[in-house]
This record gives structure tokens, sequence and C-alpha cells, in this order.
């Protein structure tokens, strides 16, 4: 390994890009040695600056460039399989991008093939384990004072939704933010999925089921409810309170500036995640680098995507059919059994 970890982005979006400029300036310990994207101008657009960077349009011509030791994914989710099994054909560790893989089928796949290896080398990137209000909840509740938790209230607001989202995304990209956390956070495991709906907003695209009601049941008989709501027009909102046998405990809004002047507050609300998760962003690629660079993986595992993806499915079946659906689960190979 080098002095620098050598790391190879795939996909030059707004994850991507961010994450490239997050590589090069803010975490140290790694540099951009490639970025592929199959629009030439963002791969560009994404090394301008970037000593030593190559810009790509084929993913595969970047895991195989000169100095990569290492893969960042930031594609859409359903080129993440691929780009995963890629990367484990050779080798590399990987931080990808939530979803891991959209449907259970192809996480599964990824879970197989990381299995048959014997060795973990993927992180995915469920940033919320890595945002201080959210790791500071959760020594609340692990310390015992609260009690167990009976109940987790949780409201996802974006502003808009990006061009192409679905009903299904609402679920499968959104609200898989809160599977994982609240998986994290309980340390139980989903069981069964409902979905609620009220009439959809004028404000979201034409066709478009959004607002959605989410409410996950899990194994040890706690509650999880999410408001996912992608087009509320207003901010980005990310909240969660745990309700508890001896109190309740909740998450601040985010790190902004509240006013106080003529009888009113006037707070600050981030209008997106990059600017309410920059803090957790950048902890999770530090944390990545560092460990990968100790030989080690840590974070959210391929089992952590997968299970993500088998709950998100119940929960768009759930959606489709109006009814209460079970989530399935594969059994858990050795390699993500609990130390
Ligand atoms: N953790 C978070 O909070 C967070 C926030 C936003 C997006 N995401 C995730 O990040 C990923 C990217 O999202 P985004 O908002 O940056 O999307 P985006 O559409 O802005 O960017 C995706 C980029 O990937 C490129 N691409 C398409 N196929 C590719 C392939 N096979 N190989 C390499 N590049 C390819 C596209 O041309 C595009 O430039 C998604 O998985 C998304 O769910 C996570
Ligand atoms: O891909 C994004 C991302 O995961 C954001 O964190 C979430 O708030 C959005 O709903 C989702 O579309």
């Amino acid at each position: 390994m080098g002095e620098l970890l050598g790391v190879a982005v795939l996909g030059a979006g707004h994850m991507g890009a961010d994450h490239v400029r997050r590589l090069d300036r803010t975490v140290g310990g790694a540099r951009v040695v490639a970025v592929a994207d199959p629009d030439p101008a963002r791969a560009e657009a994404a090394v301008a600056g970037v000593a030593g960077a190559k810009a790509l349009t084929e993913a595969e011509a970047a895991l195989d460039a000169p100095g990569v030791e290492a893969v960042l994914i930031a594609s859409p989710g359903e080129a993440h399989e691929a780009a995963l099994l890629a990367a484990f054909a050779r080798g590399l560790p990987v931080l990808c991008e939530k979803p891991m893989v959209p449907g259970s089928a192809g996480a599964l796949r990824v879970v197989e093939a990381e299995a048959r290896l014997g060795r973990r080398l993927a992180q995915i990137g469920f940033m919320r384990r890595h945002d201080t209000a959210y790791a500071r909840l959760k020594s609340v509740l692990d310390g015992g004072s609260l009690g167990r938790v009976l109940m987790l209230h949780c409201v996802h607001r974006n502003v808009s939704s990006p061009p192409g989202f679905t009903s299904a995304m609402l679920i499968e990209s959104s609200v898989a933010h809160e599977i994982d956390a609240a998986r994290w956070l309980l340390g139980q495991e989903p069981a069964a999925v409902s979905v609620l709906r009220p009439r959809p907003s004028p404000g979201a695209p034409e066709g478009l089921l959004d607002p959605q009601f989410v409410v996950l049941e899990t194994d040890g008989g706690a509650l999880v409810d999410v408001e996912i709501f992608v087009n509320c027009g207003s901010g980005y909102e990310v909240r969660c309170e745990a309700v508890c046998e001896k109190g309740s405990a909740r998450l601040g809004q985010a790190p902004g500036l509240a006013v106080t002047a003529a009888g009113t507050v006037r707070e600050e609300v981030p209008q997106d995640y990059l600017v309410r998760f920059a803090d957790a962003y950048d902890r999770e690629v530090r944390a990545w680098v560092d460990a990968t660079r100790r030989g080690r993986v840590t974070g959210a595992s391929a089992w952590d995507g997968y299970v993500a993806a088998a709950t998100a499915e119940a929960g768009v079946r759930a959606l489709q059919t109006g009814t209460r659906s079970t989530v399935h689960l594969a059994p858990r190979p050795a390699l993500y059994h609990p130390a």
C-alpha cells in the first residue's frame, strides 16, 4: 500500500463529485487516482484541480488504473452490484453508497460473493451511523437509563426529488436510511412493514406517491414510524425521537443557527443532505480510509446492505398491495456473525 491510499471513484454526480473533493482536500490519507463516469464532462469536472487523477468513462478501466488500491462507488444504485463484484474480483476494499443494491436478490448475490471470499471488503455508506447527533442518541439508548425503546418516530423530508425518482425509491433509497439507523440504534431486526399514504402532494411530480407513512415492526417488539416526504418544498429535515420505558430522547434539528428577535425565533433549515450530513460524510470517509490503510473493514457491512434491501422490498410490496408485508431474510453467513 502506498503512503496515501489510491482510490478510484465510480460516478461523478452529486455524491461522487463531493466524495472526490472530500478525499482530495478534507479527510487526509488518500489520493484520488481515477474517476469514472459514462458522462465524460462529469468525470473531467470532478478531477479538475485534483493532482494525478485521471478522468475515464468505464468503471472497470478505473478499477484497473495503476495505483488503485480501493474503490468508492457513487454511481446510481442499479450499477452497484456489477461494481461491487468487479471490486471483489480484484480484492479491492470498497466504500459503496447506499442503497448497496436495490432489490434483495442482487443484494444477496453481493453478500454471497463476499462470503465466498471469506473476508470483508465492503463498507456501505449509511452515513447516519457517523453523524454526531445519531451517535449521541445511540450512546444514550445503549446506556440503558431510559429503559427499552418502545417506538422510534422518524421524519425524513427532502426539498424535491431528482428526475426519475419512483414511488418505490421513497422506500428503497430514502427510508433505507431509517431502516439501517433503526437496526443500528435498537439492535433489533425488522420483522414486518406496512405503508399508509395520504393523497399525493401537488408539489410532487405527476404519479409519484409522495408522501408515504412507513411503519416497521421489529423482532424485539418495537415500532418504527417514518414520514417520508421527498418533495416537501421547504427544507431537508431529518428527525428521530426514541420513546422509551422511562423517558424519551430526540435528535436536535440540524446544526444551524436559531435567531430570536422581536418575539420570534428564526431557525436555518438546511436545503440538502450535503449540508445536513456534511460532517457525517467526512467522518464516514475518514474512518473508511483509516481502516482500509490498516487492512481493516469497519462500518455497515454488505449484510447490513442486504437487510436494508430486503426490508425495503417488503415495504414496496406493502405499498403496492396495501397490506402488511413480512420481511424475509436469508440465513446470515458466518462472515457477518458478531465477533
Ligand atoms: N448517503 C447519502 O446521503 C446519499 C445522498 C445522495 C445520493 N446517495 C447515493 O449515491 C449514489 C449516487 O447518487 P447521486 O445523487 O450522486 O446521483 P447522480 O445522478 O447525481 O450521479 C450518478 C452519476 O453516476 C454516473 N453513472 C451512471 N452509471 C454509471 C456506472 N456504471 N459507473 C460509473 N458511473 C455511472 C452518472 O452518469 C452520474 O454522473 C446513489 O446510490 C444514491 O442513492 C447517497
Ligand atoms: O439518495 C438520497 C440520499 O440518500 C439522501 O440522504 C436522502 O435524504 C434522499 O431521500 C435520497 O434520495
